[in-house]
């Protein structure tokens, strides 16, 4: 379980965060809705560590984690980041196998638990027949899918994912999202930033609104996400529409 309580944070003077205090149960997949530069990315800069708020507490599993290691935290987190440019044509695999480092021991290295663990990453995520490709070479969307895969092979209790599926074919997002439904169905705590509205109402369990610095609205996405919310963050462009059992978001033409 992730919970996040009363955390703020600023950029020298200038204020992004404030009071931010939210919770993401084991089985969850919750979602960051906010506009550009609504604080998402910072947000998990901090719940990773990256970052140290200037106040409140992020506790996994009731353990404080706001002053330990980053070593210690990747245990317990993995991240997905927007994007990730290595500085060498790491294979694949090798990008892969990464996610085992919080788990390896000193100067021993991988073992053969951890190729398995990898390869079995790869797999579930339908990127094993890019294994041995430079990972420099891949597209944008492959690159994500394989970052998902370094994730995954990770084992973490909670996973963070910023925008995991902005350059993915419509395919492969609903496959991403269908995974990641699973995998907190499997007992972990994801949380993930998202600006599609209607794959957030479509897959996740619980929505929590970011605007102005602060959490505008949280809870479950079909009743959280109202057209006043979505007039207070974009103006008045968008209506919601029901079909079947789907809310639909369609632009005000
Ligand atoms: N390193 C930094 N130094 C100073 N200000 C920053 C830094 N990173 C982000 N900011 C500012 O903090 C605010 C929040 O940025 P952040 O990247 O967290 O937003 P976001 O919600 O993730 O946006 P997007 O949806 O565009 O990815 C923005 O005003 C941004 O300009």
């Amino acid at each position: 379980m992730l919970e996040v309580k009363n955390l703020s944070y600023s950029y020298g003077e200038h204020e992004v965060l404030k009071d931010i205090s939210f919770v993401v149960n084991k089985g969850e997949l919750c979602a960051i809705f906010g506009p550009n530069g609504a604080g998402k990315s910072t947000l998990f800069k901090c719940i990773i560590g990256f970052l140290k708020p200037n106040r409140g507490e992020i506790h996994v599993n009731g353990q404080d984690i706001t002053k330990m290691p980053i070593e210690k935290i990747a245990k317990l987190i993995a991240y997905v980041p927007q994007e990730h440019k290595p500085p060498f044509p790491y294979l694949v695999k090798e990008v892969v196998l990464m996610g085992r480092t919080p788990h390896l021991n000193g100067i021993f290295g991988p073992k053969k638990e951890d190729v398995d663990k990898a390869i079995k990453a790869m797999e579930a995520i339908g990127v094993i027949n890019l294994a041995d490709k430079p990972y420099t070479d891949l597209s944008g969307g492959q690159r994500q899918l394989v970052l998902l895969a370094r994730a995954l092979a990770q084992e973490t209790e909670v996973m963070v994912l910023d925008e995991p599926t902005s350059a993915l074919d419509f395919r492969n997002q609903l496959k991403i999202w269908n995974i990641l439904k699973k995998l907190a169905k499997s007992g972990m705590s994801i949380i993930v930033s998202v600006h599609d509205p209607n794959l957030m109402m479509w897959f996740c369990d619980k929505v929590i609104v970011l605007h102005k610095k602060r959490i505008l609205a949280y809870g479950n996405p079909q009743e959280t996400l109202t057209e006043e919310v979505l007039k207070s963050l974009y103006g008045d462009i968008c209506e919601i529409k029901n079909i079947d059992k789907f809310k639909i978001v369609v632009p005000k033409l």
